[in-house]
C-alpha cells in the first residue's frame, strides 16, 4: 500500500469519444502512486478578470519552448478569439485545484490528461508539503485500462452528476455507473442522496453539533460508511479517537501516499490522541484502553464501536436520561428558526423535522382561569408555560392535566421570545400520570432486569412477578401488596402497560425514517 511506482506505469493515449486520456501500461495495484508532479502553471485567487488575464500571460509568456508546446497542445473546451482567451480557455478546462485551502489552481502536463468516470479507480491530490499533486489507484488496475479520477465537487444522483459535468466540463458521462439500468441507477442513487444528505446535516452542524450531539453524528457517520461500503466504493472509515486514527493511516496511505499531511498527522494521533485540535471538548465517551471488550467477534466490535444497540428489549431506555434525544427548554429549536439542525423547509415551504426529539414537562401549577394552560417544570428545572391546542383542551379530561403528571412532546420548538411551548398538533402530546423523576426512575428500573424485591429490595428463592405489567418482581405476596398501595405502583403499572410508554422505550430515536406521532406505532425494526 503506498508504494510508488518505480516507472512510468501510464502513457497519454487518445481515447475514444474522449480526446486524450491517461491508459495504464501495465497491472498497477491499488495504491500505487501513479504519477507525481509539480504545476507547470499556478494561478492564486485573483480581484478583476484583466488581472487574471494579466497573470495568464505572465505565466504562459515564461515557460520555455517545450512547456509551451506542452500547454498548448491541452484540450480546450471554450470558444477564443485571441491568444489569451485561448489561455484562459485551457487554463479553465484543465486545473486541478491546490494549495491549503484548495483556492488556486494549476496546470499539469500529465494529470490534465486524466479524464472523469463517477466510478473512477484513482484519486487526485495536492500536497502542499512537497508542492505537487499526486493521482493514486484506489482499486487494481489491470494494464490497457484507462485511469480516471472525479471531477465532480460532490457524488451525488446520476441526473445531478451529469449536470454537474456538462456544465463545468461539457461532455456527457458514459462510464460504467452511468451507463446502468435506470431500476439499478435509481437505487445506488437513493444511498449516493442520502450520503450527500448526511454531509450537508454534518456540515451544517459543525463542531457545536459533534459535541453537543456526538451520538446522533458518530450515527450519521456510521450510516455513510455502511451506504458507502453497500456501493462498494472507496472505503471511508472514522472510528472512536486513536482507533479512528489507525484506521485512517492505511487508507490515506493508499490514496495519499507516505509523506501527505494526511498520513502524517494521523500516524501521530493513532500514538497520541490527545494532539486533536477538539480533543477533550466532550468526555462524555471516554473510553481507557482496559475498557476495549476483549473477545468479541468482528460484527460486534464493530457493533460496539459504533455504539450501535443490537438489543431492542433493554438499551434504549436510557434516552428519557438522554439529553441529545431528550431535549431541556434551553436547548430545543426556536419555532422562528429558518436554519436548524432539527427543521428543514421542502421544497413546498413545509417545516419538517430532521431528526427525533422529545420534551417532558412535569406539571407544577395550572392556571384556575385558562386551566389547559399549565406551567411545567423540565428535566433541567426550568419552569415552562406549555399552550394545548384549542380543539384537544376540550378532549382532555381533567384527571390529565393535574399537578405531578408528565407532559411529553414530541418535536417541541420553544415559542418566540416567551418560555413556553405551543403544541399546535395534539397527536404529538401525551401525559403520564407520573411525576417526571418517577418517570425516568422507572425508565432506568425497567431497565435494570434483576430479579430483586421491588419493595424491599431482597433476592428470594421463589420471586413472583406482578402480572399485570410482567415488569417488576416480588418476594411475597405481602411486598407486593405494600408496594402496590404505599409505593403507588397502582399508577406506575397502568404507565408500564400504556402502549405508548413501551413503544418510547423501545424506539431506536437515533434513527430518523420520517415523523411519529401519538399513539406510537412502532415497527420492531425502527
Ligand atoms: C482535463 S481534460 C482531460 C483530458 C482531455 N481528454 C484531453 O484530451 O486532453 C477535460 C476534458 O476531457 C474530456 N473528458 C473528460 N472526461 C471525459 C469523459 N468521461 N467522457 C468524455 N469526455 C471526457 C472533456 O472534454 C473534458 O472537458
Amino acid at each position: 500500500m503506498g508504494v510508488t511506482a518505480s516507472q512510468p506505469v501510464c502513457a497519454i493515449e487518445d481515447v475514444p469519444g474522449k480526446g486524450k486520456g491517461l491508459v495504464a501500461t501495465e497491472d498497477i495495484l491499488k495504491g500505487t502512486r501513479i504519477t507525481s508532479e509539480v504545476p507547470i502553471i499556478a494561478l492564486a485567487h485573483v480581484a478583476s478578470v484583466e488581472q487574471l488575464h494579466d497573470l495568464i500571460n505572465q505565466q504562459v509568456g515564461s515557460l520555455n519552448q517545450d512547456q509551451q508546446r506542452e500547454f498548448l497542445s491541452l484540450h480546450n473546451i471554450y470558444p477564443y478569439t485571441n491568444h489569451t482567451e485561448r489561455y484562459h480557455g485551457i487554463i479553465r478546462t484543465n486545473a486541478l485545484p491546490i494549495g491549503p485551502d484548495l483556492a488556486a489552481c494549476s496546470v499539469f502536463s500529465q494529470a490534465c490528461r486524466v479524464n472523469h468516470a463517477c466510478d473512477h479507480n484513482a484519486t487526485n491530490f495536492w500536497n502542499e508539503n512537497i508542492n505537487r499533486v499526486k493521482i493514486h489507484a484506489i482499486r487494481n488496475i489491470q494494464k490497457g485500462e484507462e485511469i480516471t479520477i472525479s471531477y465532480l465537487k460532490s457524488h451525488r444522483n446520476r441526473q445531478a452528476r451529469q449536470e454537474e459535468l456538462l456544465r463545468n466540463f461539457k461532455f456527457t458521462c458514459a462510464c460504467r455507473l452511468c451507463s446502468l439500468p435506470t431500476d439499478q441507477s435509481n437505487s445506488i442513487d437513493v444511498k449516493l442522496d442520502r450520503i450527500h444528505e448526511i454531509d450537508g446535516i454534518i456540515e451544517r452542524g459543525g463542531v457545536p453539533a459533534l459535541v453537543a450531539s456526538a451520538r446522533r453524528m458518530l450515527d450519521y457517520v456510521d450510516e455513510q460508511v455502511r451506504l458507502w461500503h453497500e456501493l462498494s466504493a472507496n472505503e471511508v472509515v472514522l472510528t472512536r479517537a486513536r482507533s479512528f486514527a489507525e484506521r485512517l493511516v492505511p487508507l490515506f496511505l493508499a490514496s495519499l501516499g507516505e509523506d501527505s499531511p494526511e498520513v502524517i498527522q494521523y500516524s501521530k494521533l493513532a500514538r497520541d490522541p490527545t494532539g486533536h485540535e477538539y480533543f477533550g471538548m466532550s468526555m462524555k465517551w471516554k473510553t481507557a484502553v482496559n475498557e476495549i471488550p476483549e473477545g468479541l467477534g468482528p460484527k460486534d466490535f464493530e457493533d460496539w464501536f459504533w455504539k450501535r444497540e443490537t438489543d431492542t428489549s433493554h438499551g434504549q431506555l436510557i434516552y428519557l436520561r438522554d439529553r441529545e434525544i431528550c431535549l431541556g427548554f434551553k436547548d430545543l429549536p426556536n419555532q422562528l428558526d429558518l436554519e436548524s439542525d432539527y427543521f428543514e423547509y421542502t421544497d413546498a415551504d413545509v417545516r419538517r423535522p430532521l431528526c427525533h426529539w422529545f420534551f417532558l414537562g412535569e406539571i407544577q401549577a395550572i392556571n384556575p382561569i385558562f386551566r389547559r394552560q399549565p406551567q411545567v417544570r423540565d428535566v433541567e428545572g426550568t419552569t415552562v408555560a406549555l399552550f394545548l391546542p384549542r380543539d384537544h383542551r376540550r378532549e382532555l379530561a381533567e384527571s390529565e392535566v393535574k399537578k405531578g403528571n408528565t407532559v411529553a412532546i414530541l418535536y417541541a420548538e420553544c415559542m418566540f421570545g416567551e418560555a413556553g411551548i405551543r403544541i399546535q398538533d395534539p397527536q404529538m402530546m401525551k401525559i403520564f400520570p407520573l411525576s417526571l423523576d418517577r418517570l425516568q426512575n422507572l425508565s432506568q428500573d425497567t431497565q435494570n432486569g434483576f430479579r430483586i424485591c421491588r419493595k424491599c429490595g431482597k433476592k428470594g428463592s421463589s420471586m413472583k412477578r406482578c402480572g399485570r405489567c410482567l415488569t417488576f418482581w416480588y418476594c411475597d405476596k405481602v411486598c407486593q401488596t405494600a408496594d402496590w398501595i404505599e409505593e403507588g405502583h397502582k399508577t406506575e403499572c397502568k404507565v408500564l402497560r400504556d402502549p405508548d410508554w413501551q413503544a418510547m422505550l423501545r424506539f431506536n430515536w437515533d434513527r430518523f425514517h420520517g415523523q411519529i406521532s401519538f399513539p406510537l406505532h412502532i415497527d420492531e425494526g425502527s
